[in-house]
């Protein structure tokens, strides 16, 4: 047991899949794995370990923020010797050149939070995926093309989701970031601390310039398409 994950030792696979939402760790784990069991419910963040295509693979929840992702990377790290992670999420389109429903492989992450700056004395890491895992992940989707497009670039962790100012994304769209969403840098820079891998791949649930949104069932379907993505590329 750790902390904040209710598991026996071996409970958790060397594999997991990371969503915030703990909701759809149950239903990644009902939709794809077999002989799911739940291994931890603390403080609701669900956590199950099951099998994919013969491979063992857990779905643990991160909640929202790289602070609560961190308590759960961390655990599962250095508590449970997890070798790989890969986030799936949603996140916010920062550019027109992306619509809703879209798919981004993260190749790195920028972001707004102090969480490094305090880590790295203020001075800028690069949170970067791990390249093996990000090549399997764009091999994986064009093996089996999703039904939404797929991008390679960066995202944007931001801490605030009600930004207090939306300006100061600017800087980062006309750098090429595509999207924002609250945990993937932080995730990077822990796999990188303790020598792990780890990706994060997140579907556009809205779209920060026009409007758009998607519907529950829309998302279903994309996000089906990024779990297998996810779950082809960790177990390549
Ligand atoms: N800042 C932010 N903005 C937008 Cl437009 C988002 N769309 C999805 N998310 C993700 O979903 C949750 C917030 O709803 C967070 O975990 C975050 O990673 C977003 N986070």
């Amino acid at each position: 047991m750790s902390t904040h994950i209710a598991a026996a030792p071996g409970q958790i696979a060397p594999i997991v899949l990371f969503p915030g939402d703990p909701l759809r760790a149950r239903w990644i784990a009902e939709t794809f794995l077999d002989d799911a069991e739940l291994y931890s419910e603390t403080r609701g963040m669900l956590g199950f370990t099951g099998t994919w295509e013969g491979h063992r693979v857990s779905v643990q929840g991160s909640g929202m923020g790289q602070p609560s992702m961190a308590i759960y990377a961390n655990e599962l790290f250095d508590s449970y010797g997890v070798e790989t992670i890969v986030r799936v999420g949603s996140c916010g389109a920062l550019t027109e050149k992306l619509a809703v429903r879209d798919i981004i492989i993260a190749n790195g992450a920028c972001t707004d939070s102090g969480i490094n700056r305090v880590r790295f004395n203020g001075l800028d890491y690069a949170p970067v995926a791990d390249f093996p895992l990000l090549r399997a992940a764009v091999e994986a989707s064009e093996a089996e093309p999703p039904a939404s497009a797929v991008h390679v670039g960066l995202l944007l962790s931001s801490d605030q989701f009600y930004s207090t100012r939306p300006e100061l994304t600017e800087p980062f769209v006309q750098h090429g970031v595509l999207g924002v969403e609250m945990e993937a840098a932080g995730l990077y820079t822990l796999a990188a601390y303790y020598g792990r891998r780890a990706l994060a791949i997140c579907t556009v649930s809205d779209h920060i310039i026009t409007g758009e949104e998607t519907t529950a069932q829309e998302r279903e379907q994309t996000f089906g398409d990024m779990i297998r993505i996810a779950l082809r590329a960790a177990t390549a």
